[in-house]
């Protein structure tokens, strides 16, 4: 729409509000997860992802982030267990990075960014009738997110971060086939969760968060390929790159956060 919020000097996190109501409200993410305030529950279950029989359709640049999207016309791959009481299906996964590594996340430990942050994005199609409709529900998402940190190269992300160019501008798109993003992944699933909402625009509070503490590990040329993209279209003048597209902490305003392992 006519909307054209972004993370800019004039149109960045801090103007949402003027647009987006919900930018001040109860249940908003990011947060800063201070890990001695959580409480363990030791009565959640373990995260339980079946990503087999995925079909992924597309990676795109929408202008925000960069984007893979996969079928969601069955059951055939969705995440279940920890809080969850219906499992939900895998709609997309997209990233959050900085202009350099101090940067990048959205949530943050301790007060520690880490350099960018994966989001596998999941709606409740137990319950709802389509994406949009669930995208707006208190109960109709769950995003898995991942931290990203620099250390060896990620083998399984290498082809992500090799089809970057074929992406490089706004409402760009490319086939992008057979990518399991279980690859993606870390082998402990210890995770952190709470209730909160989009961290872009619509900011609905519809999501319940499920924070791995343990990163994915990619190399600095990896986050430099993430670098390389831009916000703007191929036609536009000026050549915005691609960083920092992430939201800050946002209150707590009383939210209990939960982890699953002491
Ligand atoms: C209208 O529905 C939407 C709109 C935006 C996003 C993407 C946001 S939400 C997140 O966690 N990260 C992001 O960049 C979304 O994803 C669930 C769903
Ligand atoms: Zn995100």
């Amino acid at each position: 729409g006519h909307h054209c919020w972004g993370y800019g000097e004039e149109n960045g996190p801090s103007d949402w509000y003027k647009d987006y109501s919900l930018a001040n409200g109860d249940r908003q993410s990011p947060i800063d997860i201070q890990s001695e305030q959580t409480v363990y529950n030791s009565s959640l279950k373990p995260i339980w992802v079946s990503y087999d029989a995925c079909t992924s359709l597309s990676i795109c640049n929408n202008g925000h982030s960069v984007m893979v999207e996969y079928e969601d016309c069955d059951d055939k791959t969705v995440i279940r267990g920890g809080p969850l009481e219906f499992p939900y299906r895998l709609k997309q996964f997209h990233f959050h990075w900085g202009g350099k590594d101090s940067r990048g996340s959205e949530h943050t430990v301790n007060g520690k960014s880490y350099p960018g942050e994966l989001h596998l994005v999941h709606w409740n199609a137990a319950k709802y009738k389509s994406f949009d409709e669930a995208a707006s529900a208190p109960d109709g998402l769950a995003v898995l997110g991942v931290f990203l940190e620099t250390g060896e190269k990620h083998s399984v992300l290498h082809r992500l971060t090799d089809a970057l160019y074929m992406v490089r501008f706004k409402e760009t798109k490319a086939q992008f086939k057979d990518f399991n993003p279980s690859g993606l992944l870390p082998d402990c699933l210890d995770y952190w969760t709470y209730r909160g909402s989009l961290t872009t625009p619509p900011l609905h509070e519809s999501v319940t968060w499920l924070m791995l503490k343990e990163p994915l590990y990619l190399s600095e040329k990896q986050m430099e390929k993430f670098r390389t993209l831009f916000f703007s279209g191929e036609e536009e003048g000026l050549r915005t790159r691609m960083m920092d597209n992430f939201r800050p902490p946002q209150p707590l305003k009383g939210r209990t956060v939960e982890a699953s392992f002491r």
